[in-house]
């Protein structure tokens, strides 16, 4: 049990990465806050597997680009479990676009939700950590996009780079408060934000052809790293930023 007696924070948690983030934590004897933005029935359920597991889970319904909703889920964690310990800024979309004809609706909205969602949230989060007074980690969930670009991507890889840099200067912003700041990078994880690009058998195949591990990822597959950054196991750790990507960004050739 890595994570006993804390409170875990996780944004756009009801699926993906994120639900198998909150299940991961509660396995290591966290209480979690789940945000979510549409998908009740989701996050009911992670809730229910987290409380089938013995620990407690609530649910919280928000849009994180709107900065109003950071202290809301700042507070509604408290209310229920007394303190917040780690937060995970995962919430994230990636409409795939071209670059020359990008509709600058869609720019704005990726980097209203991926960038300045995780910035509101971080802050909230790293702000009641200052006043309980008793250091914490926060974690963003970056992407191997943060090293590696995409034709259809101009939008979002900047946000995944941005909120690993994010990361890395509230490590020294809040290193003082003993507040370590990490980011997990994941590969090509199968998730709804790119079931439609992976639909294509092409596609598909390419992008599991890149992968040394012989796969693509799976949601559980950032559920040991988010654990590991979130726990005592990682206290000197802080600033970093840990690839999960089954060796992709490695193979050249
Ligand atoms: N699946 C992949 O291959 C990779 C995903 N990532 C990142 O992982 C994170 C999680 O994505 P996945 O689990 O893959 O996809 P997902 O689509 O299953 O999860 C994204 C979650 O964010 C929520 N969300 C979207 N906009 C929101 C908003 N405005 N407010 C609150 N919640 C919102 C969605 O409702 C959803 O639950 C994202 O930040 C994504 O950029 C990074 C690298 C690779
Ligand atoms: C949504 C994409 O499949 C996914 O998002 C990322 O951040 C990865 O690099 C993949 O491109």
């Amino acid at each position: 049990m890595l994570l006993e007696g804390k409170t875990v924070l996780i944004t756009g948690a009801s699926g993906g990465i994120g639900r198998a983030a909150a299940i991961g934590c509660a396995r290591h004897g966290a209480n979690v806050a789940i945000n979510y933005l549409n998908d009740r029935e989701g996050a009911d359920s992670a809730v229910a597997e987290i409380e089938a597991l013995g620990l407690r889970a609530i649910a919280v319904r928000g849009d994180v680009s709107d900065p109003a909703q950071a202290p809301i889920f700042v507070q509604a964690a408290v209310d229920a479990f007394g303190s917040v310990d780690v937060f995970v800024s995962n919430a994230g979309i990636c409409p795939f676009h071209s670059f020359l004809d990008m509709p600058l609706e869609v720019l704005d909205r990726t980097l209203r939700v991926n960038l300045h969602g995780a910035w509101y949230m971080t802050q909230a989060a790293a702000n009641r950590m200052v006043d309980q007074g008793r250091g914490g980690a926060l974690i963003a969930v970056s992407s191997i996009s943060a090293l590696v670009g995409g034709g259809m991507q101009t939008h979002y890889t900047p946000t995944k780079a941005g909120v690993h840099s994010l990361m890395q200067s509230c490590a020294i912003a809040l290193g003082p408060h003993g507040i370590r700041c990490n980011s997990v990078l994941p590969g090509t994880i199968e998730t709804d934000i790119n079931r439609e690009d992976l639909a294509d058998p092409k596609k598909r195949e390419y992008m599991a052809g890149r992968i040394p591990l012989g796969r693509l990822g799976e949601p559980d597959d950032l559920a040991g790293p988010i654990v590991f950054l979130a726990s005592d196991m990682a206290r000197y750790v802080t600033g970093a930023a840990l690839l999960v990507d089954g060796g992709a960004f490695v193979n050249l050739q």
